[in-house]
């Protein structure tokens, strides 16, 4: 089966960057990328494409190649849909805020509205793939809505989960580990239809890389990877405030048993929490489907994920006050970095957005540099969390432009994203221009203790021995 037009829904973080990957690597198939949201379409669209909504290093570079070629961006979501023989379905799943399942479901409202919509257009035969990361057995769903409009037209659903990294997302898509695709393989269209989709990937990836399973184990893997790796970082951080108490220092045991195969390198970097729109949305999400199945059991093991990372966010921010000679109140506190990891400008569960409501609470002054998170987006975020009104969040919290401007006067500066460019900072000059004793609180351990201790700072990293300069120590009142 020869696919001509590719529709997806929702050119969000993984619509957008899918779908122009698709559509540079098969100029022969036509993709139409279609939302709800004129802003974030018309942002696609500008002539200029360094515009576009999404900041992902080399994503500009493959839009320029395709859009407008072989890749559009859309509104008409019922023209696109009509005209596609492969609809992918990329739109959000977020965590449920109302009603049953609340705060650790995923809210499937966008998915049913995508599937009553394609069912209400669609004329001709279709191939839907949930590309959102949805709960196992969801298919099932999405066929009794599809399967019950009674106009004749026939579906198969697949399920091909992304496991795309921001930040990475082009390196990405052009050199997946492996690309998971799950369809019905009883039946003679379900084959048909799973073949389509890997003819689509193997435009440009090796045929072993490409992997296909039954619908359950496709949806079921996605949930599994995520809690898997996000597990990975809430044991280092476990082990990172045994080190803070030990002297053992946490860089360290991530090589010394990073270097052992069996457990391997990746994804044992100790931080002040890890954040980002999937990994607690969808460990929940397994918490939930594991409690519905009356496996509490299996529920509190990976629950368990969750409750170390909130609790290690609280720590970073609690550790800046007791450093800080146990008060913060009206004391200035520079944050560098507010994205949930480099290369980014989205801030979906950061860190840094929960350990700025903690300060804040504590009465400190909180000013924010982060190189590609705008304002408005620091605002909504602190705004959402409704712990005080949008006015004390402006008064509390200033949004900096220049990372020496935000550092001036400080008392202490917190790293909570471990953007490059702040490695590269002048940080003689910054320590001449905070307050003293100048304290820098590394959540990401990404800054060169040593160097900076040299130069007269205080400091405190995530998993390493704190570091008072020696007045200090030597003065057992202030070294709390
Ligand atoms: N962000 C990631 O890195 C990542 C990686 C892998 C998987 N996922 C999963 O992919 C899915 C999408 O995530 P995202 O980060 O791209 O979300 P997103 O919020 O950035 O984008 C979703 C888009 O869908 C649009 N939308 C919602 N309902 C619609 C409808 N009925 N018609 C048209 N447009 C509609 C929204 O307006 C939004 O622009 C989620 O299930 C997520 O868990 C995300
Ligand atoms: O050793 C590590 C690795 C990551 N993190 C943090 O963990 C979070 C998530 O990082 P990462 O997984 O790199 O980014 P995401 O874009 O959230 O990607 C995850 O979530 C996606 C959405 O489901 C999946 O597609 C990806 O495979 C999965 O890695 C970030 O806050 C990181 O700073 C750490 O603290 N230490």
């Amino acid at each position: 089966m020869k696919i001509k037009n590719i529709c997806c829904i929702g050119a969000g973080y993984v619509g957008g960057p899918t779908m122009a990957v698709i559509a540079q690597k098969c100029p022969e198939i036509n993709v139409t990328v279609v939302d709800l949201n004129e802003k974030r379409i018309a942002a696609w669209n500008d002539d200029n494409v360094e515009n576009i909504p999404i900041y992902e290093p080399g994503l500009s570079e493959v839009v320029k190649d395709a859009r407008g070629r072989n890749l559009f961006f859309s509104t008409d979501v019922d023209a696109a849909i009509d005209k596609a023989e492969m609809i992918f379905i990329s739109v959000n799943t977020p965590t449920k805020t109302y009603g049953i399942g609340k705060g650790m479901a995923a809210d499937l409202k966008w998915i049913e509205l995508c599937a009553r919509q394609i069912a209400r257009v669609a004329t001709t035969d279709k191939i839907v793939i949930e590309k959102s990361t949805l709960p196992v057995r969801t298919a099932a769903a999405l066929k009794d809505i599809l399967d019950h409009t009674g106009n004749g037209v026939k579906y198969q659903i697949l399920s091909n989960p992304e496991f795309l990294a921001e930040g990475t997302a082009v390196e990405d898509l052009h050199a997946p580990d492996r690309v998971l695709i799950g369809g019905d393989r009883e039946t003679a269209e379900g084959k048909t239809a799973m073949q389509a989709l890997v003819d689509v990937y193997a435009h440009w990836l090796p045929k072993e890389r490409i992997l296909t399973t039954n619908v359950w184990s496709s949806e079921l893997s996605k949930l599994t990877a995520n809690a898997f790796l996000a597990q990975r970082v809430s044991s280092i951080n476990a082990m990172s405030e045994l080190c803070e108490h030990t002297g053992a220092d946490v860089n360290e045991i991530s090589k010394a048993i990073g270097m052992d195969s069996r457990i391997g390198s990746k994804f044992l970097k100790a931080s002040v929490g890890f954040g980002g729109s999937c990994f607690q949305k969808d460990i929940l999400n397994l918490v939930y489907i594991a409690k519905s199945f009356g496996l509490n059991e299996v529920a509190d093991y990976w629950e368990q994920v969750i409750i170390m990372n909130d609790y290690q966010k609280r720590r970073f921010a609690a550790n800046i006050v007791k450093t800080l000679f146990n008060t913060v109140s009206g004391k200035k506190i520079a944050f560098l970095g507010w994205a949930f990891k480099k290369d980014t400008n989205d801030t979906r569960e950061s860190a840094a957005i929960y350990v700025a409501d903690y300060l804040l609470n504590e009465q400190a002054e909180v000013e924010v540099y982060d190189p590609k998170v705008t304002e408005e987006q620091i605002y909504a975020d602190l705004d959402y969390l409704g712990s005080r009104s949008e006015e004390e969040n402006r008064r509390l919290l200033k949004v900096i432009k220049d990372p020496y401007e935000v550092c001036k006067e400080a008392h202490g500066i917190a790293v909570l994203t471990e953007w490059d460019e702040f490695k590269t900072y002048d940080w003689q000059r910054i320590y001449d221009c905070m307050l003293k004793p100048a304290f820098v609180f590394d959540g990401r351990n990404l800054l060169d203790l040593q160097k900076l201790a040299k130069i007269g700072f205080s400091t405190a990293a995530v998993g390493r021995p704190i570091v008072l300069q020696e007045k200090m120590a030597e003065e057992p009142s202030l070294a709390i």
